[in-house]
């Protein structure tokens, strides 16, 4: 039987870890954590490691046609029990060190660059448009990954192309959009929009390129509710409102501009926030949660 402690950890994030398990394989594992403004917060949602592996293998298979993907198995004697379902066994692949993010809604870094410069990674984009404003098609907008602890770096595809050669930029960019599209697209069916997303492509040996990492989960993308959306606010985020909200509200008590870490959340704040995203995978996907895996 194996554990987890089996595996050397090979990286960690703020809410997921990654091991080795043999040459050729990795095991992906998502935790309950859950991060607001840059904080992990102390209180974890229970179930949230799950949902977001479910919601990943569901996409994986769903855009297996379009693209290969890293994807081995969710279920598999190689995954400890203590992680099953929230761990997927995955092929290791040559990373490409790049975000590949899309855009098809002009809020976050991107409305920064934008009001700052017109442009968003180089690409220019109209004139009037402001907070959450729909793009006439979505962008690549790709950034690269910024030491522990500070925001991705938005730049250009020029600058994406010296850094992958040019042969692997172009087929990045494609893949980013077409994959983006399709998902947007099956999302807005299912009633919520698919704001933005951020993937991680790999290189297998065959040199094909590989759809790698966690792809279009709450944490890797913005999922905001099609009802109620209304370009020029801020759209509240699907999954992470009430957590926002409630650390913003006069009963948490914190400064989100101070030093100090975040309070530990309400077993009420919690429980919502587990049935939201809960709501999420079965609106995206039309499975029942009780099933996984
Ligand atoms: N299939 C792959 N082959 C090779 N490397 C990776 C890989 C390395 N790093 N990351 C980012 C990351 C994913 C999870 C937990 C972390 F701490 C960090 C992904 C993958 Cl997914």
């Amino acid at each position: 039987m194996t554990v987890l402690a089996d595996y050397p950890q090979v990286a960690a994030g703020k809410v997921r870890e990654l091991y080795a398990v043999d040459d050729d394989l990795l095991l992906f594992v998502a935790s309950d954590r859950i991060s607001a403004y840059d904080h992990v917060l102390a209180t974890p949602i229970p179930d949230k490691g799950r949902v977001l592996t479910a919601m990943s293998v569901f996409w994986f298979e769903l855009l297996a046609d379009e693209i290969g993907t890293h994807l081995v198995s969710a279920d598999d004697p190689r995954i400890p029990d203590e992680v099953r379902g929230r761990a997927l066994l995955v092929r290791k692949l040559r990373m490409l060190p790049v975000e590949a993010v899309a855009r098809g809604y002009l809020t976050g870094s991107g409305l920064i660059d934008y009001d700052r410069t017109g442009e968003v990674c180089g690409v220019a984009l109209p004139p009037g448009l402001f907070e959450s404003s729909k793009l006439p098609e979505p962008i690549f907008t790709p950034a690269t990954k910024a030491a522990i602890g500070e925001h991705d770096e938005n730049v250009t595809y020029d600058e994406v192309a010296a850094l992958l050669g040019e042969e692997d930029a172009s087929r990045v960019r494609a893949a980013t959009l077409k994959i983006y599209l399709r998902a947007a697209e099956h999302a807005e069916s299912r009633g919520l929009i698919l704001a933005d997303t951020k993937f991680e492509f790999g290189v297998d040996a065959a040199g094909e390129l590989v759809l790698a990492d966690e792809v279009l989960t709450p944490d890797s993308s913005r999922f905001w509710p099609l009802e109620g959306y209304e370009p020029g606010r801020p759209q509240p985020s699907f999954d992470k409102q009430f957590v926002r909200n409630w650390l913003l509200s006069p009963e948490a008590g914190w400064d989100r501009h101070g030093e100090l870490a975040p309070p530990a959340l309400p077993d009420h704040v919690v429980e919502a926030t587990r049935l939201r995203y809960i709501e999420a995978y079965e609106r995206i996907t039309g499975r029942a949660f009780a099933d996984w895996p």
